[in-house]
């Protein structure tokens, strides 16, 4: 029997995901209650502090701190959660992830991908990308808001998250196809005013209140 890792709010809402601790400690000041740390290719000596210090950044803000790939070090700092994509699923030890009582969050990018991801009971996936993205190159072509849809239906009460090329303006009619959540990269890091972008992608979320009222 597989059982479940923890849940989390079925409802994400903004779900920021940033390459380094400023980015993490400006975001949370700005009210962000959702955010990924994701450091891509490092060692794990080189990110550890890093991953340090923003756990303990998650716990003073009482965020939902997921780290990407690093989910060693996520255990070892009692982050909130972890982020794995397909690949990591292949070396990732998830019992030792589910033991410690983290959060998983698993990426998707089709069905196969989504029936896997299903059969390990996760707190949430995710489901990409949507959109064209600048950020990172993809193997696969974007889904669009047709699939997202009808991944939505069949996944019912699960949490969820859609991530890839989801701007401002392109926001509203993800959301409407009844995701829990929007991850972005570029709409905030690159905008010409992020903290400005931060509050309207808020805004447009409306993520579900704080610990201590969502399941345990
Ligand atoms: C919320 C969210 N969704 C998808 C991803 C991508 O994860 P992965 O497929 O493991 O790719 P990398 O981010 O590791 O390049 C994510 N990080 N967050
Ligand atoms: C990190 C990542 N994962 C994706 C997936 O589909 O799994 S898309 C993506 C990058 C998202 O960046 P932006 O918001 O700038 O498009
Ligand atoms: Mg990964």
């Amino acid at each position: 029997m597989i059982y479940p890792f923890p849940a989390t709010a079925k409802k994400l809402g903004l779900y920021p995901v940033v390459d380094s601790v400023e980015w993490i400690a400006r975001l949370l000041d700005a009210g962000v209650r959702t955010i990924q740390l994701r450091i891509k290719d490092q060692t794990e000596a080189a990110v550890e502090n890093s991953i340090a210090e923003a756990v303990a950044l998650g716990k003073r803000y009482q965020a939902r701190l997921f780290i990407n790939d690093y989910w060693r070090l996520a255990i070892k700092y009692n982050a909130y959660g972890v982020h794995l994509g397909q690949e990591d699923l292949d070396v990732a030890d998830l019992d030792a992830i589910r033991h410690a009582g983290l959060r998983l969050g698993l990426s998707t990018h089709d069905d196969a991908e989504l029936d896997r991801a299903l059969a390990l009971r996760p707190s949430y996936i995710a489901l990409g990308h949507i959109f064209p993205t600048q950020t990172k190159q993809m193997p696969s072509d974007p889904q669009g808001l047709i699939e997202l849809k009808r991944h939505i239906t069949r996944l019912g009460d699960i949490s969820t998250v859609a991530i890839g090329g989801i701007s401002i303006a392109r926001a509203p009619e993800v959301l409407a196809c009844g995701v829990g959540s929007i991850a972005v990269v570029s709409a905030i890091t690159q905008a010409a005013d992020w903290r400005q972008a931060t509050q309207t992608l808020l805004a447009l979320a409306e993520p579900e209140p704080q610990f201590g009222t969502e399941p345990a």
